[in-house]
């Protein structure tokens, strides 16, 4: 654990301007630049993440939003800087490794089985969670039998929670997209995650479907604990429901700050908002 991240772990409870009752840090980005060749996708971008808190990432398109999502969980690894997950300085870090530490996360493209159903999508989030070997689970015999019967009960909690019960079994290539969204939120939730990343959880969907995952992830805040990071590019959502915002632009931080903070920054309101908070 390096002196810097045990002092923040250390830190009392921040309340932020909403309602949420921050905790010390507990993912921090310091100093991130990642390259595809001669792009520059991150450059030199630092930012932290408090236990149970909603922070956002929005900027233009190309900004580096989702680069930096896939540097949290793995599929990129930085040509420099470091991430401290949970007071501990994390080496190079593959996505199995860092979805097994409690990072898990949804797609831009929904990423689910299409011909699969419900129920069993989000058994596929439960995967890591699986202890039994793969002979017992194809014998379906004893300690795995028992531990299937446990997971299971856990999606279904989960479709309870995501209010899916009549479509359970329907295969998820025949539901609507904003219902294929919420699927994608319970596989995710169905790993159990200390840390959910959202890239644009409300990308496509109508006022009603927004407004109904806009509800589920202040539950899933709420209810279950889990520190959210968000990429969202309605303004109205971001500004509603997070706690903090970074704000990039051309792989550079802009901004950083309570949604009042961002929305008043006018170097945020040239690149991005177009309009300031007067
Ligand atoms: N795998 C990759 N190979 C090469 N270039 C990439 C790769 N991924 C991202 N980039 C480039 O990095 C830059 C940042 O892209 P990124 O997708 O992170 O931006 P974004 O802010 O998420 O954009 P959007 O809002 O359009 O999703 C862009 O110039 C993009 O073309």
């Amino acid at each position: 654990m390096t002196e810097s991240a045990t002092m923040q772990m250390n830190e009392p409870d921040v309340h932020f301007s909403t309602r949420r009752q921050a905790g010390p840090v507990i993912l921090d980005l310091q100093n991130i630049s990642l390259s595809f060749g001669g792009v520059k996708a991150l450059t030199n971008i630092s930012f932290d993440v408090r236990q149970h808190e909603i922070r956002a990432i929005i900027g233009p398109n190309g900004a580096g939003k989702s680069s930096m999502l896939n540097v949290i969980n793995g599929v990129y690894r930085p040509q420099q800087g470091q991430i401290v997950y949970r007071g501990e300085v994390r080496g190079n870090m593959d996505c199995h490794t860092a979805a097994k530490s409690g990072i898990a996360r949804t797609f831009q493209n929904i990423a689910l089985f299409k011909g699969m159903t419900v129920l069993d999508n989000i058994m596929t989030g439960r995967n890591l969670k699986m202890k039994s070997s793969f002979l017992m689970q194809a014998l379906y015999w004893g300690p795995a039998r028992r531990e299937e019967i446990a997971h299971r009960i856990k999606a279904e909690e989960i479709i309870d929670f995501l209010e899916i019960q009549a479509i359970r079994k329907t295969p998820v290539g025949r539901l609507p997209y904003g219902l294929q969204k919420r699927v994608e939120l319970g596989r995710a939730l169905a790993a159990e995650p200390e840390i959910l990343l959202l890239d644009e959880p409300m990308a496509g969907m109508n006022v009603e479907e927004k407004q109904d995952m806009c509800r589920f992830i202040l539950d899933v805040n709420d209810q279950f604990g889990t520190t959210i990071v968000l990429i969202e590019h309605d303004m109205g959502v971001v500004m509603d429901i997070s706690d903090r915002v970074v704000v990039l632009d051309y792989g550079r931080k802009i901004g950083d700050g309570t949604p009042d903070e961002v929305r008043c920054n006018q170097d945020v309101i040239n690149a991005y908002l177009g309009v300031g908070c007067a």
